[in-house]
């Protein structure tokens, strides 16, 4: 389970998450909405150790994780795939899928089967170059890449944004499949509302920085979650 508590993040003297309370259990997807410029890519930047954050805790597994750097938080167990996906275009799937090698030790390198069972695409372009892929590919591949690392929390920065409605129903089905695996905690930021509200499990809403509403899937209202992320 990764909890975040308390955390606060600045760039220079701008105070960009104020105090931010999270849960995200195994098995669950969580969603984090808001319009933009409220601070979700900072939060899952802070959380992946690719910006520092001032205060606070984030705990994985009941462990602290100690302002971990990119690579710390990711042999730790937690997998980022960000907002633009960020393939490498003159390398191609193959060596895209290995760059997620590095945080492993080497008796782990490997690319399970089961990367090409969620995504069959990859499978057939193995020797194809990443930005030869459609966005929707890339975005496949960026997943497999997080996958790869076989982390404990996959963290998706707008994984629908400029895709494809078939891929980004692809995409879905994974995360759903992943989700009811059980072994991994999904935290979604989203702003495609229907994606998130019919896939996640439980939905925190951000403003300016902070955590203004939180709800379980079971009580939550569509309409009242859909003011709170479009304020
Ligand atoms: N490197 C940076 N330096 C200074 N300010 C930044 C930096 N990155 C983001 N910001 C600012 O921090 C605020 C939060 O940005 P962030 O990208 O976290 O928001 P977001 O909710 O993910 O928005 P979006 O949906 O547009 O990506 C914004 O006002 C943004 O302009």
């Amino acid at each position: 389970m990764l909890e975040i508590e308390n955390l606060t993040l600045k760039y220079g003297q701008s105070q960009i998450l104020n105090g931010i309370n999270l849960t995200a259990k195994p098995g669950q997807v969580t969603a984090v909405m808001g319009t933009n410029g409220v601070g979700k890519t900072s939060l899952l930047k802070a959380i992946a150790g690719r910006h520092p954050y001032d205060q606070g805790e984030i705990r994985l597994d009941g462990k602290k994780l100690d302002h971990l750097s990119a690579f710390g938080a990711a042999r730790a167990g937690i997998a980022y795939v960000p907002q633009g996906r960020e393939v490498f275009p003159l390398m191609t799937v193959q060596e895209n899928l290995e760059s997620g090698f590095a945080c492993l030790d080497r008796a782990e390198r490997g690319v399970p089967e089961k990367i090409f069972e969620l995504f069959p695409i990859l499978k057939e372009f193995l020797g194809r170059r990443g930005g030869d892929l459609s966005g929707g590919q890339q975005q496949q591949l960026a997943i497999a890449r997080a996958l790869i690392t076989r982390p404990r929390v996959l963290l998706l920065d707008e994984p629908t944004e400029g895709i494809q409605p078939n891929i980004i129903q692809q995409i879905g089905r994974v995360i759903s499949q992943l989700r009811d695996e059980g072994e991994i905690a999904v935290v979604l930021v989203e702003q495609y509302f229907d994606f998130a509200f019919d896939l996640a499990d439980d939905f925190y809403a951000v403003n300016r920085g902070e955590i203004v509403m939180h709800e379980p899937k079971q009580t939550i209202q569509r309409a009242t979650l859909l003011e709170r992320v479009s304020i």
